[in-house]
């Protein structure tokens, strides 16, 4: 069995690659980064490390890879595929659609069995953003046909895997934990079970949870740690105001996740006090513009902090963490981050006003506004947010 996975980087090695191998599959890599590629070629193999007191070593075999920018090829292994995953950053879809496309021409040409496409991403429905571009790449007369070929389950992944620091540049170092759920009904009929994912019948209960409480404590945490100084988030998460920050913020999506979804209160308590001990871990050196890291993409209207701040807003929930949270992303002025300069150079130029109107969605006369503009006075004025 063979899987194709796009981006060699740390959640497809460390994670997707790993998983999809103790399956039983072939891993070949897809990646425009040609050093990676030809270091992962050379070897055939990479090691994955557990970030914990053992530090146990697993090594993925078999891998392969192909270079991003020869599309011919990469569609002849898509045609050749089990199945397709991708992890490169939801902005890097629409760069991967071409190669999809033509692989599954191929499939169809051949009269292949269909596959899934599942984008691990961090964003809701990120298969399905998947599925738009590649069809958008494919004749109209083909979309039908196409849609029947290939499957794009949405899905949810989780698993904190930092800036790697190893003098092995294909060696991982990932925390032990992780989560990895797919959209059940999207598979394609008989699509064998794969070791240590979950399929579940309805996905949006799961990718809010994960979203709403790992990916926006993480960044909170991360803006907070950033304004105040600190370098990781091991170090955030030791100053007890930012844990009582997100705290507070994660007490704010809590109780829109629990209306929401009918979740069990006292069971996602203890999810929150699980995931800020994966923050803490300190087998992990997880730098906070890592994690703060594209903060216009963080600050969209169907992301961590405005999609949740929106839906609370909506249910009479106050959220004072959330704006504090919004406000110190905007103010995240990483010189490191291209979309950090972005968001200062649009402050600079258009203003804050128009600004959160343009980046976040929410209008002039939205209740949320008027808070996230004092919260950012604040914050400029180096006062508590
Ligand atoms: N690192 C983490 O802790 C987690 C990350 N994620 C998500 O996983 C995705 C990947 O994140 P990371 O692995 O951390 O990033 P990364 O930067 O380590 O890896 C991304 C890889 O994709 C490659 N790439 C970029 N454009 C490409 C293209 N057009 N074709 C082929 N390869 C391409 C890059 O060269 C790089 O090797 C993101 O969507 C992120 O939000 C999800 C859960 C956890
Ligand atoms: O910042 P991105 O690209 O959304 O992804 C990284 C995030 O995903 C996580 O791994 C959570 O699963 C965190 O490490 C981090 O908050």
């Amino acid at each position: 069995m063979i899987a194709v996975h796009f981006g060699a980087g740390n959640i497809g090695l460390g994670f997707i690659g790993l998983l999809l191998s103790q399956s039983g599959y072939s891993m070949k890599f897809v990646d425009v980064n040609a050093d990676r590629v030809a270091l992962i070629n050379e070897r055939g193999e990479y090691r994955v490390r557990l970030a914990n007191e053992e530090g146990e070593t697993l090594v993925v075999k078999g891998a392969s890879a192909i270079n991003g920018r020869d599309i011919a090829q990469v569609a002849q292994a898509i045609a050749e595929a089990d199945i397709v995953t991708t992890a490169v950053g939801v902005g890097a879809l629409p760069y991967l659609a071409e190669a999809i496309a033509e692989g599954i021409k191929l499939r169809m040409t051949a009269g292949a069995p269909p596959i899934p496409f599942i984008a691990c991403e961090n964003a809701i429905g990120g298969s399905t953003i998947l599925k738009g571009h590649v069809m958008e790449k494919l004749a109209p007369e083909l979309r039908d046909q196409a849609a029947r070929a290939a499957a794009f389950p949405d899905a949810a992944v989780d698993r904190i895997v930092p800036i790697q620091q190893n003098d092995d540049e294909l060696l991982v170092t990932v925390e032990p934990f992780y989560e990895w759920i797919v959209d059940r009904t999207a598979l394609p009929a008989g699509f064998p079970e794969l070791q240590g994912v979950l399929f579940v019948d309805k996905l949006e209960p799961y990718i809010e949870r994960k979203l709403f409480t790992v990916n926006t404590g993480h960044a909170s945490t991360a803006y907070a740690g950033y304004r105040l100084g600190y370098e990781t988030i091991q170090e955030a998460m030791k100053d007890e105001a930012v844990v009582s920050h997100v705290r507070t913020v994660l007490g704010e999506t809590g109780a829109v996740l629990v209306r929401q979804h009918g979740l069990d209160q006292a069971e996602h308590d203890r999810y929150i006090v699980k995931i800020l001990d994966r923050f803490r871990n300190p087998y992990l050196t997880d730098e906070v513009v890592r994690v703060g890291r594209s903060p216009i993409r963080k600050l969209s209207p169907n992301d961590r902090l405005v999609r949740p701040a929106l839906l609370a807003q909506g249910m009479g929930i106050e959220t004072p963490g959330l704006v504090r949270a919004i406000a110190e992303a905007l103010a995240f002025d990483s010189q490191e981050d291209q979309e950090a300069m972005e968001l200062q150079n649009a402050l600079r130029e258009q203003g804050l006003l128009a600004v959160i109107t343009k980046y976040t969605g929410i209008e002039a006369d939205h209740p949320l506004y008027a808070s996230i503009v004092l919260a950012y006075e604040r914050i400029h004025q180096g006062q508590e947010a």
